[in-house]
């Protein structure tokens, strides 16, 4: 039989002095002396559910209980006697206060297997316990988490207690029925968890108060704290009935009359273990439906559901106190701020740069929190400390935004500076590109983060370094875009300079037209451009340019002087041009001698032989415009494809830009050049014409002769001699006053484009009449010999015999 020890606790039928030895939280204790089951924490004070409880069941024998089994927890004030009660009745051995000592012997919740008895039972931290304080959150969720849990809950009190509200956990209760209800309410209505039966043992029962009244009053009191629950809605009218037994038994004053305690005890144990009794306390209609292998998940998740639930962080009095103050102290304190803070929420908005807004914001801030400080720190200090901590963070969600506004106003205004740092700075020929830049940007960047500094208060952890990368970063594409723009111009320049350099040699080597032309236009193209790339590369050191920048910019520049240089050659070889250049070129070999002097032609020259040849030498010079060619290969010159050329804009083909006259162009200068040289010939036949018909010296015999009497005629006519007289009178003031070499020069001029305007007037005619017959006869004879075969010959031969008629 079991036999009970001086602490309450059964010894299997040794008397037993040894107690249970103290473990650390969480370890299983184990008194082997008299075979009682080790206890174990399953929540420790810290609210930290065991990982072992799985375990500490398997070691208890009940892993394999299925539903045969009982879960029975204790509930009261402390050092009532709780732990004391339990080991009496389950044969526990949960530790029990020293009688010198008072203080908290049970610290969270712990577990043990009843004595010979398939019960689970929890021992519970006591409510309303000094060493807690204020704090009820523990007890709260341990109180709650018993009700949720078990099938009985004893809820401990002395008989004193009872009427009392806080002395008899009422409070407490309330508020574990309000969140037990709204957590596990619909569960329990459903019949899955089953009732539960909290049984009320009155202890220190002296017997002088009824206790059916005191029965009644507990009641009352549960009925009146279920009224007041705050249910959810579809629970509005459930009662304290549809969820709970309740169950009340009183127990004699341990010390003063220790025989009926322990008699009344035992009356109470055999209520638990008798299932014969009427007044059995297990009814099975309480149980969980929890295997016993499942129980220490099935508690673990209800433990994790009270300690998320909020509803069980009720504020103290005290802390509802201070709630109510620090939130008036911080209304207060924050309108002062919001008024101050407004007045420079306008200014960042527009685009300004507040000047000294950091310090403002500080002063805001700490007046803010001075303010709320001086008042509100009376008051529960974890309250105060919250409140402080949320006025401070509306503050800076507040200056926020303005640290913002005034970082991002700063940058703009910072590159607004820096861009027109640059133009200042590279405006002009004498500038250093990389020093302007540099110290444009050394200049942005010093004085963005000294003013960013300064928008920086203490307290919220607001950063500017990533603005200041960000204006970094378009920094560098600004200072690269005028890189490129300078480059670019650069290049302009270069290209300038270089079409002005190479235009006169050029000019002058295509006037000539010798068989080096091409070597001296391209000697002269390569001298220049080697010229301009030196110069570009001299510049580019200063502009920071990368390695494949100068590449590409070198490739621009090579393109880009190609063609200055071929607009240049097409220039000079336009069709007007050519022309032009053929045209001086036979004049200089057949209009003039080898000495240089103009060809009067004689009848006896060979005129035919001398447009032959002049016009030959003439019309080679097309091919060798028509195509830059040079005779040196060292001279020659090349350019990259287009493919390789990223910066080309339209297709460009290197070796097309080599033919300066296309075939067709040529064929066509050459007909033209051709029917030009055919003039000069006429016009040279024509002039000895001219020389040959000169008139004879008989006609000025005859023509005094015949003219005599008209001679005499104007002598004796007044009319006439008057006329005479006057011109020669006019003659002779001219000769006296030395004006005759200028009227001599009119006369000259006047009657020289008289004669000329007759003349070539008449040579059109003659010259268009005489060619267009001679055509007409020669070419259809020539046809009919057979002898023409080409233009050329159709035209010397028609020529020739212009040449015989002549003669
Ligand atoms: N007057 C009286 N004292 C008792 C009774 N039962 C136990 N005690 C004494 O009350 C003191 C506290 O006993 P515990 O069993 O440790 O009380 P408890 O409620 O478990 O204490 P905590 O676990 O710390 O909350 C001890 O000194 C016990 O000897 C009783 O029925 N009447």
């Amino acid at each position: 039989m079991a036999v009970l020890n001086p602490n309450g606790q059964y010894i299997n039928g040794h008397a037993s002095t040894t107690t249970t030895s103290s473990i650390p939280n969480g370890h299983p204790t184990k008194d082997t002396l008299n075979g009682n089951f080790d206890r174990h924490q399953i929540v420790d004070e810290e609210k930290k559910f065991t990982q072992d409880l799985n375990a500490q069941i398997k070691e208890w024998g009940l892993l394999d209980a299925g539903f045969n089994y009982n879960l029975v927890a204790v509930f009261g004030s402390q050092s009532t006697g709780k732990s004391t009660l339990l080991n009496r009745l389950f044969g526990t051995n949960f530790d029990v206060m020293q009688n010198n000592k008072r203080q908290q012997t049970t610290k969270g919740i712990w577990m043990c297997r009843g004595h010979d008895m398939n019960v689970m039972v929890m021992d519970v931290e006591g409510t309303d316990g000094r060493e807690r304080g204020e704090d009820q959150d523990f007890e709260r969720k341990s109180a709650l988490f018993s009700l949720a849990s078990s099938e009985v809950m004893i809820v401990n009190l002395w008989e004193h207690q009872v009427g009392l509200y806080q002395g008899a956990n009422m409070g407490l209760l309330k508020t574990v029925f309000e969140v037990n209800l709204g957590l596990f309410g619909k569960k329990a209505q459903d019949g899955t968890s089953g009732r539960t039966l909290i049984l009320f043992v009155v202890r220190d029962y002296a017997g002088e108060t009824p206790f059916d009244n005191l029965t009644t009053s507990l009641k009352d009191d549960l009925d009146r704290i279920w009224e007041s629950l705050v249910k959810p809605a579809e629970l509005k009218d459930v009662k304290l009935g549809d969820y709970f037994d309740l169950d009340f038994t009183h127990l004699p004053h341990k010390i003063h009359q220790p025989e009926r305690f322990e008699q009344e005890v035992q009356v109470l144990r055999s209520r638990f273990v008798d299932r014969s009794r009427e007044d059995f306390l297990f009814k099975p209609l309480y149980h969980k439906r929890i295997p016993a292998d499942g129980v220490s998940f099935y508690m673990s998740n209800i433990w994790e559901q009270v300690q998320s639930n909020k509803d069980l962080d009720l504020p103290t009095q005290q802390e509802l106190l201070a709630q109510f103050r620090c939130d008036e102290i911080a209304a207060v304190a924050l309108s002062e701020f919001n008024e101050q803070a407004k007045s420079q929420k306008r200014p960042v908005e527009a685009g300004n740069v507040v000047p000294g807004l950091g310090g403002l914001m500080h002063n805001w801030r700490q007046g803010a929190l001075e303010r709320y400080n001086q008042d509100a720190s009376r008051y529960n200090q974890a309250v105060y400390k919250r409140k402080q901590a949320e006025l401070l963070n509306t503050i800076d969600a507040t200056l926020s935004p303005l640290f913002l506004g005034q970082l991002k106003n700063l940058h703009k205004q910072r590159l607004g500076a820096f861009k027109k740092a640059l133009q200042d700075g590279l405006k002009g020929e004498e500038y250093n590109y990389a020093d302007v830049v540099k110290k444009a940007r050394s200049d942005c960047i010093e004085t963005f983060s000294e003013a960013a500094q300064e928008a920086c208060i203490e307290g919220p952890h607001w950063s500017w370094q990533e603005e200041l990368e960000l204006l970094e970063e378009e920094i560098k594409g600004v200072a690269d875009q005028f890189r490129k723009d300078e480059t670019k111009k650069m290049v302009s320049l270069i290209e300038r300079t270089f079409k002005k350099a190479i235009s006169e040699p050029v000019e002058v080597a295509l006037t000539k037209a010798s068989t080096k032309m091409w070597d001296i236009v391209l000697r002269t193209f390569k001298e220049r451009l080697q010229k301009a790339e030196a110069s570009y590369l001299n510049k580019a050191i200063s502009f920071n340019c990368t390695e494949e920048e100068n590449t590409h910019s070198i490739a621009a520049l090579r393109k880009r002087t190609w063609l200055a240089l071929r607009e240049k050659i097409n220039e000079q070889t336009g069709e007007t041009a050519i022309l032009g250049k053929l045209r001086a070129h036979f004049e200089e070999r057949f209009r003039y001698d080898e000495q240089g002097t103009p060809r009067v032609w004689q009848p006896e020259d060979d005129i035919d032989g001398a447009f032959k040849k002049a016009r030959d030498e003439t019309m080679d010079l097309i091919p060798r415009y028509a195509k830059i060619e040079t005779q040196d290969p060292d001279l020659s010159f090349e350019l990259p494809s287009d493919e390789d050329s990223p910066l080309s804009e339209e297709a460009f083909d290197f070796e097309e830009s080599l033919i300066v006259l296309s075939e067709t162009k040529s064929l066509e200068i050459t007909n033209k050049f051709k029917k030009e040289s055919d003039a000069y010939f006429v016009e040279a036949k024509r002039s000895t014409v001219v020389g040959i018909a000169q008139i004879p010296t008989w006609m000025y015999g005859l023509l005094l002769i015949l003219g005599w009497n008209e001679a005499m005629f104007v002598l004796f006519n007044p009319l006439y001699l008057a006329m005479m007289l006057i011109l020669g009178a006019g003659g002779y003031i001219i000769l006296q006053l030395g004006l005759a070499g200028p009227v001599y020069q009119v006369a000259r001029t006047v009657g020289g484009e008289v004669q000329r305007q007759v003349s070539s007037k008449l040579r059109e005619h003659f010259t268009d009449e005489a060619m267009i017959q001679q055509q007409q006869q020669y070419r259809p004879q020539a046809a009919r010999n057979g002898t023409s075969t080409s233009t050329d010959d159709g035209d010397d031969a028609w020529r020739e015999e212009l040449n015989q008629k002549h003669m």
